[in-house]
This record gives structure tokens, C-alpha cells and sequence, in this order.
């Protein structure tokens, strides 16, 4: 079985992500194949120089992903045209990672893709399992977690669709408002609910 685990940003999917790991789960993780495909040298980061300029390159040949967050959640024609360079490339090595995975024989393999369903891909996965919070809560978090002011905070939080527009297109829905005890129990119910295992065939 294929896990999609989505949310909203902030909303807490590593936080879950890190639990389903810790119990052996094998996790695809969109943002950090996010972060390897656009690596010092690749064609990808070329690309991205190409459409933003030098100026989003760093000295050390990294990408300055402030900047570029900067441009991108404040313009959407920008943000499209990230999202076409970068998205096939995230794309084609999660669909390696799951084929990876899935000839080592694990039953169940979890994808943390924040943008699951902004990117019309819940045909990648069997089950779709949203972690939510409260605006609130998703506000304080992201500052407090990034350090943004208030304005960078809600770019991002309206860079995507609305936390009930995701609840209604989930299979299961976790509530990450109270304790990580409390985060902790609801997953494990759902994990029992969907017979989920770790383990290998
Ligand atoms: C814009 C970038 C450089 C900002 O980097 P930064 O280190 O500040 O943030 P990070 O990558 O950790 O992303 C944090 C969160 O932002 C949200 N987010 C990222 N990219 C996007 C996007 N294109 N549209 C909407 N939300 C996004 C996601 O919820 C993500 O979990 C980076 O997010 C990026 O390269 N984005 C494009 C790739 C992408 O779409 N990633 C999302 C997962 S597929
Ligand atoms: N139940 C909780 N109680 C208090 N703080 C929490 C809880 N769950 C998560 N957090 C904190 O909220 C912040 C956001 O959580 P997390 O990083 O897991 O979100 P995310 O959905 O992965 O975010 P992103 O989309 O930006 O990658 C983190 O600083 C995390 O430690």
C-alpha cells in the first residue's frame, strides 16, 4: 500500500513523517527531493538560474532558496514557472524511490508530498492520509518555526489550497492541534484501521 501524506504547510506532515519513520516505515520525502534535484551543478538549477537569474545562485554554486522563496510565494506567474522546471524532476525521482522501494519488498511506503493535491497527484498513491491544524495554529507554528513576519507567514499559507479542501479528499484525516501523544494516537488508529505494516513481503 502507498501512503500519500499531505497537509498544509506547517500543518505538521514531518512531525508525522518522523513517527511513521521511527516505526520503520519506509518514507519518500518531496521536499528534501525537492532540495536533491536542484544540487550544484544539475540541469535543474540551471534551468532555475536561466528563468530567475545569477542573482538566485549563491557563491558556493547553491541555490539562495530565500530569495527564491521570496519570489515565488509573492507571484504566482513565478511560482508556476519554478513549479515546471522543478516539479517533473521531484516527480521522476519519487517514482524511482517507490519502484526502489517497492522491489525491496515493503508492503507499505509512505510519500510526504505537500502538494499531493496542487499537483493532481493522488493517482500515485492508494490511501491519503492529511495531517490539519487550525489557521491559527498553522500561523503561530510557521513563525515561530521559520521566523517570518506576519506577511511572509500568510504568502505562503495562500501559496496553497485550503486546509478543507484537503480534508474532503482524504482518506483519513489526523487533528495535529493538542499533544504529539495525542498526533501519535490518531495515526496509530489509522495505520490499525487500514491494516498498514512495516514490514516487508
Ligand atoms: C521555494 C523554495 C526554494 C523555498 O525553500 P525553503 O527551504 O524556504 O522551504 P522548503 O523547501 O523547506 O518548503 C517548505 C514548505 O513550503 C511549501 N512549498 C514549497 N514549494 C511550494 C510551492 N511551489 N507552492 C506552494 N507551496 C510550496 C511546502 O509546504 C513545503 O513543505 C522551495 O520550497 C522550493 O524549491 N520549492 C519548489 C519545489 C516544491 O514545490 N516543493 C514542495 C514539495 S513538492
Ligand atoms: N502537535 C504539535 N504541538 C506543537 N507543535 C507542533 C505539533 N506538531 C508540529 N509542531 C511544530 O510545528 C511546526 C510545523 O510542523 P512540521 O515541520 O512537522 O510541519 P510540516 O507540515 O512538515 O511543514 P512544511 O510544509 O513547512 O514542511 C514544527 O516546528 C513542529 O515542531
Amino acid at each position: 500500500m502507498i501512503i500519500g501524506l499531505t497537509g498544509s504547510i506547517a500543518s505538521g506532515k514531518s512531525t508525522v513523517s518522523e513517527m511513521l519513520k521511527n516505526s520503520g516505515y519506509p518514507i519518500i520525502d518531496a521536499d528534501l527531493v525537492a532540495r536533491q534535484v536542484v544540487e550544484p551543478g544539475s540541469d535543474t538549477l540551471e534551468q532555475i538560474e536561466q528563468a530567475f537569474g545569477p542573482e538566485v545562485i549563491r557563491e558556493d554554486g547553491t541555490m539562495d532558496r530565500p530569495k527564491v522563496g521570496e519570489i515565488i510565494f509573492n507571484d504566482p506567474a513565478k511560482r508556476k514557472i519554478l513549479n515546471d522546471i522543478i516539479h517533473p524532476a521531484i516527480r521522476q525521482e519519487m517514482l524511482q524511490q517507490r519502484h526502489d522501494y517497492m522491489t525491496e519488498g515493503y508492503k507499505t511506503i509512505v510519500m510526504d508530498i505537500p502538494l499531493l493535491f496542487e499537483s493532481r497527484l493522488q493517482h500515485l498513491v492508494d490511501k491519503i492520509l492529511v495531517v490539519s491544524v487550525t489557521e491559527e495554529n498553522q500561523f503561530n507554528r510557521l513563525v515561530e518555526r521559520n521566523g517570518f513576519t506576519e506577511k511572509e507567514a500568510r504568502a505562503r499559507i495562500s501559496s496553497q489550497l485550503p486546509m478543507s479542501v484537503k480534508e474532503d479528499g482524504a482518506d483519513a484525516v489526523i487533528y495535529n492541534n493538542g499533544t504529539l501523544d495525542e498526533t501519535k494516537w490518531q495515526l496509530n488508529r489509522i495505520l490499525d484501521n487500514w491494516k498498514a505494516s512495516p514490514e516487508k513481503e
